[in-house]
């Protein structure tokens, strides 16, 4: 969408910073970004809500998987600026699809950040898992999804055994189509950045220092080798932050949304299709009504 710096006051020069990631003359996007007052209150919120979080659960400590993407280093962040450094525990995980890149930068938030971690093998899990099951090994999706949920294991073995809460990285935009594998990622004690949608994470983790190159890089589930979330859903971040904002919730309908977000009505309509199809699983499971 061109910004028309008549009407839109996000425009108005000194309010919100140009975005690094736009090139001149490029489209620009739906601009979600908070105003700074609007992101220093939103930064205290989210900090104050690990604190009331853990302060509930009767913890002092929260553990977290470090991937080395912008998600979990940003709730990372949130969370030694809520507990302190020395409450916070992070848990690298390679497995077989893992880049060597995101594991090392993985490690490297956990240094910036002052946290302790451990690095933990996945592979021997999930080679059992196979030898048992080797019928789904050319499944991606079941074996990435099974790589996932090895990972929730180790979360809260180490949680259980620290007395701590495993901090979830989810945002608002994941959240709203589904893009998370129910009891793998999304099996967590609760989800900081949960509302925010991923142009507001990218906007967060600037202002909480995270270095530039992993608020910039690639956005992967790294649940086979070369899956990028952008590929796989379909569309770019900005575009499904915009469909999500505007249709989903913001209610405004399908064909006023693909204009305002500059895309297709086909795309508008996939993510409401993701989203319907997806709702079991931002749902408790559910069990028959009692009859007596
Ligand atoms: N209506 C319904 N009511 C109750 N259950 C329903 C259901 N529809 C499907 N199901 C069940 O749900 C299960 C399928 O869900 P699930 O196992 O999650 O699997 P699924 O949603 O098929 O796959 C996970 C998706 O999340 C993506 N992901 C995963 C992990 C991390 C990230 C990331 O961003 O980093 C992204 C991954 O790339 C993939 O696209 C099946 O058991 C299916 O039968
Ligand atoms: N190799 C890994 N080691 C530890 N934790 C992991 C690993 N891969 C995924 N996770 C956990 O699963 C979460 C969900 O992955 P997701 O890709 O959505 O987030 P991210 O990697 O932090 O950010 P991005 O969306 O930019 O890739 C991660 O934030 C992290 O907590
Ligand atoms: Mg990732």
């Amino acid at each position: 969408m061109t910004k028309d710096t008549e009407t839109d006051p996000s425009a108005e020069p000194g309010q919100i910073e140009t975005d690094p990631s736009v090139e001149p003359g490029q489209i620009e996007p739906v601009d979600l970004r908070f105003s700074e007052d609007e992101l220093a209150d939103v930064r205290d919120h989210l900090v104050s809500f690990i604190r009331e979080q853990t302060d509930a659960a009767g913890v002092d400590e929260v553990v977290l998987g470090l991937s080395g993407g912008i998600d979990s280093s940003s709730t990372a962040s949130l969370a030694v600026e809520a507990l302190g450094a020395e409450n916070v525990h992070g848990l690298v995980m390679p497995g077989a699809v893992s880049t060597e890149e995101n594991m090392s930068d993985a490690e490297v938030l956990a240094e910036d950040l002052g946290i302790s971690f451990d690095v933990v093998e996945i592979n021997p899990f999930v080679n059992t898992l196979l030898d048992t099951f080797p019928e789904a090994e050319d499944d991606r999706l079941a074996v990435g999804n099974a790589r996932a949920r090895t990972r929730a294991v180790v979360n809260y073995l180490v949680a259980n055994h620290q007395g701590a809460m495993v901090l979830g990285t989810g945002n608002r935009t994941e959240a709203a189509i589904g893009y998370f594998t129910k009891y793998g990622d999304g099996a967590v004690d609760c989800h900081p950045i949960g509302n925010l949608y991923k142009q507001q994470v990218r906007q967060l983790a600037r202002d909480l220092g995270v270095r530039e190159e992993f608020v910039t890089k690639t956005p992967t589930a790294g649940l086979w080798a070369g899956q990028t979330d952008e590929e796989e859903i379909g569309m770019d971040y900005d575009t499904l932050d915009a469909i999500i904002a505007l249709h989903i919730d913001g209610h405004v309908p399908a064909e006023a949304t693909a204009r305002i977000a500059d895309t297709t009505l086909e795309n508008v309509e996939h993510v409401a299709d993701l989203h319907a199809k997806s709702e079991h699983k931002r749902q408790v499971p559910p069990a028959p009504d009692p009859l007596f």
